[in-house]
């Protein structure tokens, strides 16, 4: 058996997918509810229609009374009377507009909130299934009056219809999320379904593959040379060991022990490197060196260039085997290269959205040992020059705060953006939008760069700690946040959402109580489950290996969930996840998309640039970790905002916002975001 899931443009439909995939056997086909028009394509839709056995509804942003939030799904309600269809969130609202009830805005949304659903009467849907299960609600919009021509199956404990279904055809609809991760019964649910389906049973089979994401890799095959030796010194300082070099992009795992840092050295005139700019496409050149305008896209560019290159090479020393990085890209993704906008000009010249510097000389460093190590063949001299040059070192005089001139965000402008917020919210816009904003910092140019990140890094350690110095464009950041790690049969997502002061009062316990409240814990599940949906879209097994736990940082408490994706046997590989889940949920809100136009006009059309980003590395070995950037400064060369004598740097800092948030409380957590940056100068 087939089913149809028409998709709202929201960010927990593959989570519904899998679910019914799961709980029903059936494959399922996923479409748009605006992929088809109507009238003109109504014999397209007929074929499609009469190829499936069934039809799911999904959940999405929006009204169901206006048109363009919902597409064909009236049409799908009013047409197909014979065919099996439930409605999910906005699926069911449509259901019962489409049958004359009336919908009305809810006095208090609620998003990522758990409910009791209390069954009444009997229904095939709900058989077996016992009274007052847990399940979550994502809505701003209710079912206000209903029709004879619907029978109401379940409400809330607030008395808001949960369920109903059709007097007489076989169409149903839930108002929570049976696909939620902390949902009971939706399996159960959907099963019923299935079997319902089943009896109606039509037996067809659609024929295509619909929305599926075409992968970037179809197959590694290494057609390049590479090397691999190393030289294994004593543990050495990382700071000073950057200083060895007038070249490199370190990335530092500042406050994790035993953990790796990696410092690349790209070597000018001759290390590859990719530039992709929103405005004025791809370059390809060396590092320092001429570049090239390359007329193809960003994404299978960068993934052929790797699949060329794949390399495993053959490690004796037990420590450097762990080391997750063997040469390869180093660099950033700005928010804009995944949510492209018109955006207010910065800079002069285009900003460089992607920069990724394939390098194959390093030095990493665990908690015992740093490794030279170089993967172009016959690199005897580099190595043997590098190790003495780190045998000589000078550990790196401790830095100092910085002189500078801060512009901080206007307060009444946020509170204006919070308030629309808020509008968004409670019409069904949105379930959660991270405002942000930034601030500018203007330090003279005879303070390098460089003094000012050992200056952060001694401020504020955290695990994703970097500096990358592309020229046009600088990242020094201290950000806590994964946002997506890989190798050939994993990968990970750790947002984090929820976020308490640290300070001499505050202690774990402390932090718990006040971070396990529905407000937060709300915040986090939605972008959990969005998450799930991001890598749902693409992998077959995807779990929750850690829910809502509190994390300690140098100046935070935030809290933390841990997703895990399975690529065995998968047609995707870690590049696809990468594509596909920007920009971070994290920084967008849900559902993504319709939250990042709202947040586009919100922060007023300003680029948010390199922050809510991500950064890291692509490694030969397929091996890749990027963070999120955040509590983090930028740089690009010719920012407007840069004279003669300062250069310009920007701070970005935000939060999720909800229906239980407060301006106060989000603008001081915003406040205590950037201070954990700005406390580097005075
Ligand atoms: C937006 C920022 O952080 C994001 C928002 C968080 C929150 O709302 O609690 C926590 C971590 C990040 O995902 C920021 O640091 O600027
Ligand atoms: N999750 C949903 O489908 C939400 C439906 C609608 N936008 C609401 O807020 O009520």
């Amino acid at each position: 058996m087939s089913i149809l899931l028409v998709d709202s443009y929201d960010s927990f439909t593959y989570n519904l997918r899998e679910l019914i995939e799961r709980a029903t056997g059936c494959a399922v086909f996923t479409v748009h509810n605006d992929s088809y028009q109507l009238p003109a394509e109504q014999d397209n839709l007929d074929r499609l229609i009469s190829s499936v056995d069934a039809i799911v509804v999904g959940p999405g942003p929006g009204n169901p009374e206006q048109s363009h939030d919902v597409g064909i799904i009236p049409h799908l309600y009013s047409k197909y009377t014979e065919i099996p269809i439930l409605g999910i969130c906005l699926g069911f609202q449509s259901l019962c507009l489409v049958n004359g009830c009336k919908i009305r805005l809810l006095h208090e949304p609620v998003h990522g909130q758990v409910s009791k659903i209390s069954l009444q009467g009997e229904s095939s849907l709900f058989a077996g299934i016992e009274s007052g299960f847990d399940s979550v609600r994502y809505h701003s919009i209710y079912v206000s009056e209903i029709t004879d021509n619907i029978v109401p199956l379940a409400y809330s404990e607030d008395g808001c219809l949960m369920a109903a279904q059709h007097v007489t055809y076989p169409h149903f609809g839930v108002q929570y999320h049976p696909e939620s991760i902390c949902s009971n019964m939706g399996a159960e649910m959907l099963s019923n379904f299935g079997e319902l389906v089943q009896k109606t049973g039509q037996k067809r089979v659609a024929d295509k593959h619909l929305l599926n994401v075409q992968p970037l890799i179809l197959q590694f095959s290494s057609s390049k040379e590479f090397d691999f030796q190393f030289e294994k010194v004593s543990r050495k300082e990382t700071l000073s060991v950057c200083e060895i070099g007038d070249d490199f992009l370190l990335l530092n795992s500042a406050s994790v022990p035993g953990k790796w840092t990696i410092i690349g050295f790209p070597e000018p005139n001759t290390s590859q490197l990719i530039t992709h700019s929103q405005s004025s496409g791809l370059s390809v050149g060396v590092w320092k060196g001429a570049s090239e305008a390359v007329n193809q896209d960003l994404w299978p560019y960068v993934s052929r260039f790797m699949a060329e290159r794949k390399f495993q090479p053959r490690i004796d020393d037990p420590e450097l085997k762990d080391c997750p990085f063997m040469g390869g890209f180093i660099g950033f993704i700005s928010y804009e290269e995944s949510a492209p906008q018109d955006v207010e000009p910065i800079t002069s010249s285009p900003i460089p959205d992607t920069k990724l510097c394939f390098t194959e000389r390093f030095v990493a460093t665990n908690e015992n040992h740093t490794f030279v190590v170089s993967i172009r063949p016959n690199d005897d001299l580099w190595i043997a020059d590098t190790t003495a040059k780190l045998n000589t070192l000078n550990p790196s005089v401790s830095a100092s705060n910085i002189p500078a001139k801060i512009e901080m965000p206007d307060k009444q402008q946020y509170v204006e953006s919070f308030n629309k917020c808020q509008e968004y919210l409670h019409s069904g816009d949105s379930y959660e939008l991270c405002l942000t904003t930034q601030c500018k910092i203007h330090i003279d140019n005879t303070i390098s760069p460089w003094e000012v990140y050992k200056s952060l890094v001694s401020n504020n350690p955290s695990p994703y700690s970097c500096y990358l110095d592309f020229g046009d464009a600088k990242l020094l950041s201290s950000s806590p946040e994964r946002f997506l790690s890989w190798d050939d049969e994993h990968c990970q997502m750790r947002p984090i959402k929820g976020t308490v002061k640290k300070d001499s009062t505050m202690t774990y316990e402390k932090a718990c109580k006040l971070l396990k409240i529905p407000k937060e814990l709300g915040e986090n599940l939605m972008i959990v489950d969005l998450i799930r949906h991001d890598l749902y879209q693409m992998l077959n097994k995807v779990e929750v290996t850690k829910l809502m736990s509190v994390e300690e940082y140098h100046t935070v408490y935030q809290l933390v969930s841990v997703i895990e994706g399975d690529l065995h046997g998968s047609n995707y590989s870690g590049i696809d996840l990468l594509k596909h889940s920007l920009p971070p949920g994290s920084m967008t809100g849900a559902p993504k998309k319709r939250s990042v136009e709202l947040l586009h006009e919100l922060e007023h059309q300003k680029p948010r640039g390199l922050y809510s980003g991500v950064c890291g590395f692509w490694s030969v070995n397929n091996r890749a970790d990027w963070s999120v950037v955040i509590r983090s400064l930028f740089n690009y060369e010719d920012d407007l905002c840069s004279t003669a004598s300062s250069r310009c740097f920007r701070c970005g800092a935000g939060g999720a916002i909800t229906v239980l948030s407060t301006c106060e409380g989000e603008w001081d957590e915003l406040v205590l975001k950037l201070n954990s940056v700005l406390k580097v100068f005075k």
